[in-house]
This record gives C-alpha cells, sequence and structure tokens, in this order.
C-alpha cells in the first residue's frame, strides 16, 4: 500500500535517517519504534508530504502508493492527504463545532452535500465510539471535550475521508490511562480495514496492536532500520543483541 525505498532525510545538511524502507500492508499495523531522535516522526512526515512545508528539511529516495511514486499518483499534497491520514500526539481538532470539524475535512475534499456529510458524520463518530458521547451536541466546541474524546474526534475526521493509510504519531502518549486504552482498543479495530503505521515509545502496546515491527536505531550519529519483521519474530526471536537490549529495556 505505502512504502518507501532507501528513503533518507535531512535537516538544514544533516542527514537524521539514512536509507529506510518500510512496507505498510493492506489491513496491517506497522509499529515503528526506536530511541528518541531516531527519525521515527521525520519518516512519518516524509510519507504525508509534510516535510515539503519543514524549513530545511529534505527528503532523497522514493515513497510508493500502491506501488507506484505518491509523485506520479498524487496532483499535490492535498490528494495524497485524502489518502494517507494523519493524527498526532496532541489532539489537534479544529477550533469550531465538533460537526464542523468533520463537514469541513468533507468540504476541503470536495464533499458539499449535507445529507451524505451527515451520515458520514454520524458513521465515524460511531466508528471512534463517540456517539453516545457527543451526538446531543454536536454544536457544541470540540474544544471543550476531554483529550481522549478530542484524539477520538480527530481520529473520526480523519476516517471521514476513508482513507487507505493512517499515520499515527504517539496518538495516546499525551492521554490519561483510560483514554490511551480506548484509542488504543480504536487502534486495534481498525485492523483489517486500513493500513497503519504508528510511532509508539510504549513497547507493550506495540506488541499488542502491531502485526509487523521496524526497530530504528542511531547509528554513527544517524537513525537507521536495524531490524523489522513480524511482531513475534521481533520481540521473541531476534538475534540482534541491540534489538533485544532495547526491547528488553536494558538499551535506550
Ligand atoms: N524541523 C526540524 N528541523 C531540524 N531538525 C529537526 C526537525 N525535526 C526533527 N529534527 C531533528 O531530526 C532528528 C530526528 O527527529 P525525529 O523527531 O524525527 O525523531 P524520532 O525518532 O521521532 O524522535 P522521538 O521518538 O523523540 O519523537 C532529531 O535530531 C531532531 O532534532
Amino acid at each position: 500500500m505505502i512504502s518507501t525505498d532507501d528513503l533518507s532525510i535531512e535537516y538544514n545538511g544533516r542527514t537524521i535517517l539514512r536509507r529506510a524502507t518500510i512496507a505498510a500492508e493492506p489491513g496491517r499495523v506497522l509499529a515503528l519504534v526506536g530511541p528518541s531522535g531516531c527519525g521515527k516522526s521525520s519518516l512519518l512526515a516524509a510519507l504525508n508530504q509534510m516535510t515539503e512545508i519543514i524549513p530545511g528539511a529534505s527528503v532523497c529516495g522514493t515513497i510508493k502508493f500502491n506501488g507506484q511514486d505518491i509523485r506520479d499518483v498524487f496532483e499535490t499534497s492535498v490528494h495524497l492527504r485524502r489518502h494517507v491520514g494523519m493524527i498526532f500526539q496532541k489532539p489537534n481538532p479544529f477550533p469550531m463545532s465538533i460537526r464542523r470539524n468533520i463537514e469541513l475535512a468533507l468540504h476541503q475534499h470536495g464533499k458539499h452535500s449535507k445529507p451524505a456529510i451527515n451520515e458520514i458524520t454520524e458513521t465515524v463518530l460511531r466508528d471512534v465510539g463517540l456517539w453516545e458521547e457527543v451526538h446531543s451536541r454536536l454544536d457544541r466546541p470540540a474544544l471543550d471535550l476531554s483529550g481522549g474524546q478530542q484524539q477520538r474526534l480527530c481520529i473520526a475526521r480523519a476516517l471521514a475521508l476513508q482513507p487507505q493509510v493512517l499515520l499515527m504519531d504517539e496518538p495516546c502518549s499525551a492521554l490519561d490511562p483510560i483514554s490511551a486504552e480506548r484509542v488504543e482498543q480504536l487502534i486495534e479495530s481498525m485492523r483489517g480495514k486500513y493500513s497503519v503505521i504508528i510511532v509508539t515509545h510504549n513497547l507493550a502496546q506495540a506488541r499488542r496492536i502491531a502485526d509487523h515491527v521496524a526497530v530504528f536505531w542511531m547509528q554513527d550519529g544517524v537513525g537507521e532500520i536495524i531490524e523489522q519483521g513480524e511482531t513475534d519474530a521481533i520481540f521473541d526471536a531476534s538475534t540482534n543483541a541491540l534489538v533485544n537490549a532495547y526491547l528488553s529495556g536494558r538499551k535506550g
């Protein structure tokens, strides 16, 4: 679905990620794990073409969507983002009503029919388990919701566009434990429907929700993927000493 070939990222001429090759498969969850500063978030930013608006950022290598270079598939980043949604660590609802958050996302992508918008709004709010909590106050400000509800609204907003890929950058780490668990369950429920790439520092969470894992490490001051594979194989049967030390909490 979405993949990279030898992707390297620089900021102001300093390489921070070297030759990363990953593939997120349809319906599966890929976790990117590793110590801070190895370029995991930057890789997500490149997949969503956000690096194009980061001053000093440059990306080399290939990003493919369904096997084709993304620059050939999508005319603009707006088109790309309709298919590749992004969820950030800190929930970022628009400062407007709950309803408008979803409506605006749909408007931006050319959907204007009111009945269709209402139907999609209910469907995605149900999908994220928020409908019962908010259906009687859809016109209230999204910023009045709790952090966990805001994060689920942001996920609903992304789902409204029916993306094939969801990129999630530590989506639970700014939430209280109960909200974090709900969002984690939500990610689990996405298995089979979306390709999910999630950056997480929570190794127990990676183990619970990921089908496959890529482990990042700093080599000579530059981030690299040092191992990747099926979650059980990485956690239980890696022969890489660094990976074992990191996953067992002895290093990193
Ligand atoms: N906009 C930017 N300009 C310059 N350098 C940046 C920028 N964003 C990130 N970096 C640098 O790139 C390197 C990789 O950062 P990145 O956030 O991608 O790593 P990470 O593995 O996701 O870290 P963490 O797990 O802490 O989020 C770091 O040295 C960081 O300081």
